[in-house]
């Protein structure tokens, strides 16, 4: 192998070891030192699961190499995300999860070693553990995964220390980047002379769009992984610094988690100092960069939700794609200039609704949109890159079909045999939601109790199994455990105190998708309705769907009769939003409980919604409220009362000092319902009278200014007197 190793070196590509079966770490160590005899100094990255049986053993077996070794943690490896190693080695003889694989292949560079040792891929995994139920648990995503093993140039396959397998790279298909200034640079030579690819010299160029005038830009810089997007933000961000040095200016970063944006703060600095710019770092206490400070000007990191109300001249968002449609928007109309920078066939869907949803920022602002298509740690088309977007199917592009409207159940195990199909009913889902990563192919593959429909092979339905669970497990579930795999029941016993839920049995829809090009033409509906046939004739007591809380996806399920029965009263900071459950009851039983946890829910939103759901958007919890069909008869208001709000109407009085009558009267309203308001002017009640948010912050919810704002409440208040006086 010495010569392929020394071949990738100078072609700048990498190789993949897997090793299994018999003797498995001699067999490794072997090639290692063949590995080791062209690159003599390599950065290493050995990573593991460390609190399990006899992994720190292993990690101990290959301190031999006598090299330095740094150990990543799977938990955390998202830490290390931004790093680069000549030698990674995963030990999968505990877990072998694909989203662990697909992150750490990423950290190696051209000329480098991807190494995957295991006993047994489909023996005693943890994360395929998790997906096993009953005993039983499927094998089509390993079965594949070993298939294309086989397939690829550049990958080593050992098998009881055998060499199985190992198909040479054509370098002729390898295209190495290199830098290309452009001749008359308006940014300054020294920070071209920093980037590594063309690409980047013109990423950087193309962001001085930002800063043309002071009308509101926005920028969006679009590439595939590790095409250095975060790193050329770095770079031009000091450049800004340098403008503005002398100016109070705040730039504010922001990420669904911090470390993505922490090549940012990375390339910053390198910028800072190339341009000779004295500047201070302040790092939290875990070594993380939260502000770069530099003459007059502040770089911070916060987290989405302090970083979209606060003030400042530019905002970076770093993952945009995964802080979800309507924080994005929200952040729009309050910042005057913002740089959305969003990977495409990441590891969290191909970004394709999010290129969708720039099409219409398009038609509404000054836009510019930005691509990188050169891979900065190794050649384009790297033969282990193209593997992993197979393997994953990261890059599953779906074709828009002929439309027969049949509707099928898909048999998975032909499904995972037929990659044709596989790309295009994966793809679906990878293209239609922020949120896909490798581990949901294995769950699709791996998963035995599951269905999956499909609409003309262009709308995807995934439904899964939960319920009917005994007494000891709901007790068990009362106290505090985790239950894995029943997700609705779990939340509605542990949250809601409901006991007799777990023992229904009911569908939840995972997953639901139609391809973005043919969403809002009823194909979802169908979809839904075509379940519901079927799970009425299983006779089942419920279907349910479980979601990051979304005005227009709350919307299809309302329409589709869905009723919501739960909201999270906990962020998920990871989906960067609220999880709600809706379910369509069967049973009378069924029936008789969505009733009292519907109700429940009203209650909970209509007296907490000031504290537990104060960063929920005003328009989704109107929705939502909207959605319940619960009723109560509530405290009349006062005399007083009834004079305060009048002489709000006629402005003798401010909102404040009313405040307290303005709030019986919502409350009447929400719970009695004698006449319907539009949603805007409910979303404005909700914010300001349940939520106690200020009329700006409301204002960035609806897209009017602050005094259009408290017009519409004005406007509700007074056919609220109307309907209840
Ligand atoms: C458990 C889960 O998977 S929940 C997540 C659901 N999936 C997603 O969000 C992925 C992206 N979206 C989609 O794939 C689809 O739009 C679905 C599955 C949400 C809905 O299917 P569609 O065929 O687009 O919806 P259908 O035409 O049957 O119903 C339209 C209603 O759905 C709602 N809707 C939600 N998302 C969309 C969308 N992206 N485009 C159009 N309508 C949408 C609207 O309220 C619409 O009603 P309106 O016309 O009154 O505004
Ligand atoms: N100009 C550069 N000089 C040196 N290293 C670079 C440069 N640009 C990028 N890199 C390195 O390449 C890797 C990928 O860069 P970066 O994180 O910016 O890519 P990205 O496109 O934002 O990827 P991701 O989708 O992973 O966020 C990082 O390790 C980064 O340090």
């Amino acid at each position: 192998m010495r010569e392929e190793f020394q071949k990738a070196l100078d072609f700048y590509y990498r190789h993949l070891l897997f090793v299994e079966g018999n003797n498995f770490l001699n067999s490794t160590l072997g090639f290692l030192n063949s590995f080791l005899e062209t690159n003599k100094k390599p950065r290493i990255a050995y990573a593991f699961h460390p609190w399990v049986d006899k992994a720190k053993e292993r990690f101990d077996f290959f301190k031999q190499i006598g090299l330095p070794l740094t150990d990543i943690d799977y938990s955390s490896s998202e830490k290390f995300l931004g790093e680069t190693f000549d030698l990674v080695i995963m030990d999968a003889v505990d877990d072998f999860r694909p989203n662990y694989i697909s992150r750490l292949t990423d950290m190696a560079r051209g000329g480098g070693l991807i190494v995957i040792y295991t006993n047994d891929i489909y023996k005693d995994k943890l994360y395929r553990n998790s997906l096993i139920r009953d005993g039983i648990v499927d094998s089509f995503f390993e079965d594949r995964f070993m298939r294309k093993i086989r397939s690829y140039q550049g990958i080593i396959y050992v098998k009881d220390e055998k060499l199985v397998n190992f198909k040479s790279v054509n370098v002729n298909e390898l295209k190495r980047s290199s830098l290309k200034i452009p001749s008359n640079p308006s940014i300054p030579v020294k920070l071209h002379n920093l980037c590594l690819s063309e690409d980047q010299n013109k990423a950087l160029e193309e962001s001085l769009f930002i800063l043309h005038d002071d009308r509101k830009r926005i920028l969006a810089v679009t590439a595939p992984r590790g095409r250095g997007k975060s790193a050329v933000i770095g770079l031009f961000l000091s450049y800004v610094v340098f403008l503005k040095y002398r100016e109070p200016t705040v730039i504010i970063i922001t990420s669904p988690s911090y470390y993505s944006s922490s090549e940012i703060f990375r390339f910053l600095a390198k910028g800072l100092k190339s341009l000779g710019i004295k500047y201070t770092v302040t790092k939290s206490r875990d070594g993380k960069i939260m502000r770069i400070s530099a003459g007059e000007v502040i770089v911070r990191w916060l987290a989405p939700d302090l970083a979209k109300d606060y003030d400042g001249y530019l905002i970076v968002v770093d993952e945009a794609a995964a802080l979800g449609i309507e924080t994005l928007e929200y952040i729009i109309r309050k910042w005057n200039k913002t740089i959305l920078i969003t990977t495409i066939h990441g590891y969290e869907g191909s970004g394709k609704a999010f290129l969708k949803y720039l099409l219409l920022i398009k038609q509404k602002y000054l836009f510019k949109h930005v691509t990188l298509d050169f891979p900065i740690r190794y050649s384009k088309g790297d033969p282990i890159e193209r593997f992993i977007y197979d393997v994953m199917l990261l890059d599953a592009e779906p074709k828009i079909k002929q439309l027969n409207n049949s509707i099928e159940e898909v048999n998975r195990e032909e499904l995972f045999k037929n990659d044709g199909r596989l790309r295009q009913i994966y793809g679906i889902l990878v293209s239609a939601h922020y949120r896909n990563s490798p581990d949901d192919l294995m769950l699709l593959g791996d998963l035995h109790f599951q269905k999956l429909y499909s609409l003309s092979d262009v709308s995807l339905a995934q439904v899964i199994f939960e319920g009917g669970l005994s007494e000891e497990r709901i007790n068990s579930i009362l106290k505090g455990e985790s239950n894995l795999g029943h997700l609705i029941p779990h939340r509605i016993i542990k949250y809601e105190r409901l006991k007799e839920f777990g023992k229904l049995k009911g569908w939840r829809i995972i997953r639901i998708a139609v391809l973005p090009e043919l969403q809002g033409k009823g194909l979802g509906s169908k979809l839904l309705s075509h379940i519901k046939g079927d799970a009425i004739s299983n006779n089942l007591d419920w279907l349910g769907s479980s979601f990051i809380l979304d005005i227009r996806v709350l919307n299809f399920w309302v329409k589709n009769d869905f009723t919501p029965i739960y909201l999270a009263s906990r962020k998920n900071e990871g989906l960067n939003g609220y999880s709600v459950i809706v379910i369509y009851p069967i049973s009378d039983k069924a029936k008789e409980l969505a009733n009292v946890l519907s109700f429940n829910l009203k209650r909970k939103i209509i007296n907490t919604a000031h504290q537990v759901y104060f960063n929920v958007s005003p328009l989704s919890l109107a929705k939502l409220l909207d959605s319940i069909n619960a009723f109560n008869k509530t405290e009349d208001l006062k005399p007083q009362d009834i004079d305060k709000i009048n002489a709000y109407l006629e402005g003798i009085l401010p909102y404040n000092s009313v405040a307290d009558s303005i709030g019986l009267l919502t409350k009447k309203y929400f719970w009695e319902m004698p006449i319907k308001l539009d949603l805007l002017e409910e979303a404005v009640l909700v914010g300001r009278v349940l939520q106690g948010k200020s009329w700006s912050h409301i204002s960035c919810n609806i897209e009017k200014s602050p005094r259009e704002t408290e017009e519409i409440l004005r406007n509700a208040v007074n056919k609220l007197m109307k309907a209840f006086i």
